[in-house]
């Protein structure tokens, strides 16, 4: 059975394709053997520890970054290395990002219609001002903002879910068909984090997106996608359906993760935080040795074999 390359979706569907990707900078290996694709309407979430290299795999697709080894596909062909200017530009229109921080990321001296007016007039989405204001209300409502209300503020006087929703808004100004959700969520109150969530699911249904998001909290993974990469120190370890990942977890680093998450039924312990993080320390030491082994264990479900102790 051959199963590298192993792409949870169907190449002939894939948007965005990364194969076999490697990068380092100097000694460090950030990623290694990368292999994910990313379908239309689909999502898949790229869960793991800080420094597992969610980030620089985010920032690999969107081209802020380049890979040492491994190539970058989009809709079939190699974008690893763009040669014209119009395939750059063309391609950082299909590839938009929202950042983690919606507070540094809108211009304070700029009012919301400017921030979104501004990406429909460059791509000429609408011309002429009414339209361009009509087509700045539908972006607002779409994401849940009144218009009327939202179009003339400035960023300091919105909260920062409403940032947030300005920043998709802006995402999805150009009509994107890609869009890369790095910690979307994370700097915001927890009670406004599901509203988010399940923005990005409905935009990502109505407008076909193919949609990577990157999180470090396996459960809001479950919410958002269909598909989930768990990532240790550089490596996928456990890939596939979501629900065969969270379900029928066989990585212990996956295991692991399922089992931080809190459980508002149980009464917290002291002295078993003690515990879990010796057992942390134990199966991340088990999983650090690279292997190149990988089973299938379901029809999509992927699992990286420990490296046998020397
Ligand atoms: N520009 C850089 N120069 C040197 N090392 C880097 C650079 N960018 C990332 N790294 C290293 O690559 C590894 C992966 O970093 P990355 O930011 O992708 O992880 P992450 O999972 O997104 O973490 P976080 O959630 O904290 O952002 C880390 O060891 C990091 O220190």
């Amino acid at each position: 059975m051959s199963i590298a390359p192993h792409f949870p979706v169907v190449a002939s569907e894939a948007v965005i394709q990364l194969e076999d990707i490697e990068r380092r900078f100097g000694p460090i290996q950030a990623l290694r053997g990368i292999s994910l694709s990313l379908g239309a309407g689909r999502a898949l979430a790229l869960v793991g520890e800080s420094g597992c290299g969610k980030t620089t795999c985010a920032r690999i697709i969107a081209r802020m970054d380049h890979p040492t080894a491994g190539q970058l596909r989009f809709r079939g062909r190699d974008f690893t290395t763009i040669r014209t200017k119009g395939d750059e530009l063309g391609y950082r229109r299909e590839v938009q990002m929202v950042f983690q921080d919606p507070f540094s990321s809108l211009n304070p001296v700029f009012s919301i219609e400017h921030h979104l007016s501004r990406p429909i007039k460059l791509h000429r989405h609408a011309e002429g001002k009414v339209a361009i204001a009509a087509a700045v209300s539908r972006l607002l409502a779409d994401v849940g903002l009144d218009p009327d209300v939202t179009m003339r503020k400035f960023p300091h006087e919105l909260s920062g879910g409403q940032r947030q929703r300005v920043n998709i808004a802006r995402a999805l100004a150009v009509q994107p068909s890609v869009l890369v959700a790095d910690e979307p969520t994370s700097m915001l109150d927890v009670s406004i984090r599901m509203g988010i969530l399940e923005l990005l699911a409905r935009i990502k249904r109505e407008n076909r997106l193919a949609l990577l998001y990157i999180t470090h909290d396996i459960a809001t993974a479950a919410h958002v996608a269909e598909e989930i990469v768990v990532m240790f120190a550089g490596q996928m370890v456990e890939w596939g359906d979501t629900n065969a990942v969270i379900g029928d977890a066989r990585h212990p680093y996956t295991q692991l993760l399922l089992s931080a998450v809190p459980d508002g039924s149980r009464p917290f312990v002291i002295g078993e935080s003690a515990r879990f993080l010796e057992r942390a320390e134990k199966v991340r030491a088990l999983s650090r040795p690279t292997s190149t082994r990988v089973e299938q264990v379901g029809d999509n479900h992927f699992v990286r074999a420990l490296a046998a102790p020397n």
